[in-house]
């Protein structure tokens, strides 16, 4: 099973769009493909009186509506704030245990063994909330869960979403040494071209994978196949 971890440099870079279009592309493939968002915050008021997280709604249909969109979201806050700050405004907090465990719906219950038994799914794309040095819980940044997740399961790779523009390039040698120094290692870059940046003023947008290339060591493109 190929399990990947979406972060940023931030929040609003397009990680769910980058996993979105990278999900359906695997599943163009023939594969099969899970979808998690451990945690969300920034939700929305639904049709049945509960919140519903934008992110996993994008995720789940990429996905092709695998399980249950409850089982790609199980944690979902209103208020957009990190998601620890989002759950003590509604006087709640997060669920550390629970954003563990909400793995094992896509990964079977021994979820250590995940790289050898018969998953139910071929791949499985884990997104973060906010950027990788985000709170995601009262006592774990993103990246925290990272490093557990990666304890939990071997094949974990860490993608890093960064948008393409003027000043990615410290963003992104920011995050890895930082990752690393938190025991993480970052596995791929993805510049995102999202179309917000107006390319003809921006010059940066044409050699910055090179720069973060040379300067990280990391892998880096500009499309997520
Ligand atoms: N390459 C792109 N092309 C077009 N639109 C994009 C692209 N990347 C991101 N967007 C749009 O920009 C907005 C922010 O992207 P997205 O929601 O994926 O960010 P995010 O990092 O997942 O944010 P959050 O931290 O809230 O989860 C969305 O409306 C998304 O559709
Ligand atoms: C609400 C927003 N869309 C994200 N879900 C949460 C972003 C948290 C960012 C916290 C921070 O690092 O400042
Ligand atoms: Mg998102």
């Amino acid at each position: 099973m190929e399990v990947y971890f979406v972060t940023g440099t931030g929040t609003d870079v397009g990680k769910t769009y980058c996993a979105s279009r990278y999900v359906e592309m695997r599943r163009r493939t023939g594969l099969r493909v899970g979808v998690y968002k451990p945690v969300a915050s920034g939700c929305i008021p639904g049709d049945d009186g509960d919140w519903v997280a934008e992110d996993a709604v994008e995720l789940w249909r990429a996905a092709g509506c695998p399980l249950t969109l409850e089982a790609v979201c199980p944690q979902k806050f209103a208020a957009s704030l990190a998601p620890p700050q989002a759950a003590l405004a509604e006087g709640r907090e997060v669920d550390e245990m629970e954003l563990l465990r909400g793995v094992d719906a896509w990964t079977g219950p021994s979820s250590n063994s995940a790289a050898e038994n018969d998953a139910r799914f071929d791949v499985l794309v884990v997104e973060g909330a906010g950027g990788l040095f985000s709170p995601l819980s009262a006592s774990q940044l993103n990246v925290d869960f990272a490093r557990t997740l990666r304890e939990r399961l071997p094949p974990l790779k860490v993608v890093l979403i960064a948008p393409n523009r003027l000043g990615v390039i410290h963003d992104c040698i920011a995050a890895v040494r930082a990752a690393q120094a938190a025991g993480v290692g970052i596995d791929l870059i993805v510049l995102n071209r999202i179309a917000s940046v107006a390319e003809s003023k921006d010059h940066s947008i044409s050699t910055n994978a090179q720069q973060i290339e040379h300067w990280t060591g990391c892998p880096v493109v500009e499309q997520w196949s």
